[in-house]
C-alpha cells in the first residue's frame, strides 16, 4: 500500500505506548478482490488484560490533568488527522471497501468528534444545590467514570473509534479499544498519530485480533474497567450486555436498527428520493441508520419508484479507490449470500424484483443495488435489518396505519419522513419511536447532537452533550457546617 506517510501502517497492538507483536497474526485484505494488504497482530484475551493495565495505571495521571491540558492534546491528535486524512482515507477504502470520498469523509467525520469533545470538556460543570437543612451545604461534582472498553464494526473504521474515544479521554478515562477483524489498519493508524499527538502512554491502546470472544471477555468482565462501549449488531450487543452485569459496568450500546422511509402523498419527490438514495445506497447499505423499509402512499407510488430505478440504474460500482465510484463491495462473502438470501425470500414471497438481486461478477463481494415492490411487512426483508443495497418498497394509504406499521418492530433506531405538511410531518415525527427522525433528509449524523437508538437499538448517545455526560460519574457532596 503506497502512503504519503509510511508510519501510518502498523501492524502491531499498540499498548502502553509501545507496538507489541503479539503470539500470532492475522491477514487483512481488501474485501474488493481479496487482495492481502497485511498481516497484523492476532492478539488474545492476555493481549487485552496488558492493555487494560495499562490503561488502569494511566489513568490517575491522565484524570489529574486539567481539561484544558486534555483538550490541548487532544486537539493535536485532531489536526494529525486532517494533515494526514488523504492516507487514512486510503487505508479505510482499501481494507472496508468504500468509495473514497466517503473514506474521507468520514475520517473527517471521525476527527470533528475529537476536535468537538476537546472544547466541550472544559464546560462539564457540576451544581450547588439550595440545600434542605441549614446545616449542611449540597454539591455534585462530575469525575471522569475510569478506565473505559471499546469494542467497534467494521462498517465505520475510523468514526465509531473516534465517536468513543474521544469523548472518554476528554472526560479523563483512559481507553482499551478492540476494532473489528476485518479492519484494524484505521484503528493502528488511528493509534498511531494519538501516539504522535503526545496522548501519553497507556491513554489509549488498540488491541486487534480474531479472538473476539476471549477478548471481549476481558473487556466486559475485567472489573478494573469501568465503562463499555459497543457498536455492531444487536444479537452480540446483548450478549456482551450480559457479559458486563457480572461486574455491573456501565455500558452504552449502539446497535442494529430497521429504519423505515415513510414518503406521504405530499411529498417532494425529488427530495425524497435524494434522501433515498442516500441513505439507503451510503457505504453499499451497511449502516445501522440506512433505510430498511420503505413505505410510499399508493398516489405517489409509481412515481417514486420510477425516480428511484433511474438513480439506482446510474450508480457506479466498483473499486472504492477508482475515480467516480458510487458504491462499492460488501465487506465479506458472508454478507453478500446474506443480502442474496432475503432478496430471494422476498421474491420467493410475491415481491417483484424490479432491477438487481444477485451478485455482480466483477469481483466476490459486490451485489447489485437492488430494488424490490409489492414487499409486505411479514417477509424477511422487512423484519431482518438487510444490512445490504436492498430498497424494498411497500404502500400504505393511511397515516395512523403507516406509523403502526413503522413502530412494529423491535428496533428503534433511526426513522425518516418525507412530507411537505408541516402538520403532518411534526405529528410522524412525535409518533414515531426512534432514537432518531429526519424529515425531508437522508444525512442527519453530525459530532454536535446525539446519536442512539430506543428498544434494542441500544442505551445510550454517542455525540452531542448527551456523549460526554457518558463518560462521567456525578458526585453528590454533603457538607456538614
Ligand atoms: N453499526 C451497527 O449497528 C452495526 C450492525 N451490524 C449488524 O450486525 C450484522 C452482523 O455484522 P457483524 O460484523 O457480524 O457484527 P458484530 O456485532 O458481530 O461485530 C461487531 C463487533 O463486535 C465484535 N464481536 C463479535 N462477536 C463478539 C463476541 N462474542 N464478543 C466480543 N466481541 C464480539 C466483532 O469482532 P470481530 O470483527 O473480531 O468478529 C466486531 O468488533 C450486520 O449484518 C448488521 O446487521 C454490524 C456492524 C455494525
Ligand atoms: O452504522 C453505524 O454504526 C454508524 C452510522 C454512521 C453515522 O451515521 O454516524
Amino acid at each position: 500500500m503506497k502512503l504519503a506517510n509510511p508510519d501510518l501502517l502498523k501492524f502491531q497492538n499498540y499498548i502502553d505506548g509501545t507496538w507489541r507483536a503479539a503470539a500470532r497474526t492475522m491477514a487483512v485484505c481488501d474485501p474488493a478482490n481479496g487482495e492481502l494488504l497485511g498481516n497484523v497482530a492476532d492478539g488474545s484475551a492476555a493481549d487485552a488484560e496488558t492493555a487494560v493495565t495499562a490503561a488502569t495505571a494511566a489513568l490517575p495521571e491522565w484524570r489529574r490533568r486539567t481539561a484544558a491540558e486534555r483538550a490541548a492534546t487532544l486537539k493535536r491528535w485532531y489536526q494529525l488527522i486532517v494533515e494526514n486524512s488523504g492516507d487514512l482515507a486510503r487505508i479505510l477504502t482499501l481494507e472496508q471497501g468504500k468509495p473514497l470520498a466517503e473514506a474521507q469523509g468520514e475520517i473527517l467525520y471521525g476527527a470533528s468528534f475529537i476536535e468537538w469533545f476537546a472544547e466541550e470538556c472544559r464546560r462539564v460543570y457540576g451544581q450547588t444545590i439550595p440545600t434542605h437543612n441549614p446545616a449542611m451545604r449540597l454539591s455534585t461534582i462530575r469525575q471522569p467514570v475510569g478506565v473505559v472498553s471499546c469494542i467497534t464494526p467494521w462498517n465505520f473504521p475510523n468514526a465509531m473509534i473516534t465517536r468513543k474515544a474521544a469523548p472518554a479521554l476528554a472526560a479523563g478515562c483512559t481507553v482499551v479499544i478492540k476494532p473489528a477483524q476485518e479492519t484494524p489498519l484505521s484503528a493502528l493508524a488511528l493509534g498511531q498519530l494519538a501516539h504522535e499527538a503526545g496522548l501519553p502512554k497507556g491513554t489509549i491502546n488498540v488491541v486487534t485480533g480474531s479472538d473476539a470472544a476471549g477478548i471481549g471477555r476481558v473487556l466486559t468482565q475485567d472489573p478494573r474497567v469501568a465503562k463499555f462501549t459497543f457498536t455492531g449488531s444487536t444479537a452480540v450487543g446483548k450478549l456482551l450486555m450480559a457479559q458486563c452485569a457480572s461486574t455491573v459496568k456501565k455500558m452504552s450500546m449502539e446497535l442494529g436498527g430497521n429504519a423505515p422511509f415513510i414518503v406521504f402523498d405530499d411529498a417532494d419527490m425529488d427530495t425524497a428520493v435524494k434522501a433515498c438514495m442516500a441513505t439507503k445506497f451510503r457505504n453499499a447499505g451497511q449502516v445501522c441508520v440506512a433505510t430498511n423499509r420503505i413505505y410510499v402512499h399508493q398516489a405517489v407510488h409509481d412515481e417514486f419508484v420510477e425516480k428511484l430505478r433511474t438513480e439506482m440504474a446510474a450508480l457506479k460500482i466498483g473499486h472504492g479507490t477508482e475515480a467516480g465510484i458510487n458504491m462499492g463491495p460488501m465487506i465479506f462473502r458472508r454478507a453478500v449470500e446474506r443480502v442474496w438470501e432475503l432478496v430471494q425470500d422476498a421474491v420467493a414471497s410475491g415481491a417483484n424484483l424490479e432491477i438487481g438481486g444477485e451478485p455482480l461478477p466483477n469481483g466476490e463481494n459486490y451485489f447489485a443495488p437492488t430494488l424490490l415492490t409489492g414487499v409486505s411487512d411479514d417477509m424477511r426483508i422487512a423484519t431482518e435489518e438487510n444490512f445490504g443495497p436492498i430498497a424494498a418498497v411497500q404502500q400504505f394509504t393511511d397515516e395512523t396505519d403507516v406509523i403502526r406499521r413503522a413502530n412494529a418492530t423491535p428496533y428503534g433506531l433511526a426513522a425518516y419522513v418525507m412530507s411537505e405538511n408541516i402538520r403532518r410531518a411534526n405529528r410522524v415525527v412525535e409518533a414515531l419511536e426512534y432514537g432518531m427522525v429526519a424529515c425531508n433528509t437522508g444525512v442527519f449524523s453530525t459530532t454536535v447532537a446525539p446519536f442512539g437508538g430506543n428498544k434494542e437499538s441500544g442505551l445510550g448517545r454517542e455525540g452531542g452533550v448527551e456523549g460526554m455526560a457518558e463518560f462521567y460519574e456525578t458526585k453528590y457532596c454533603c457538607f456538614g457546617t
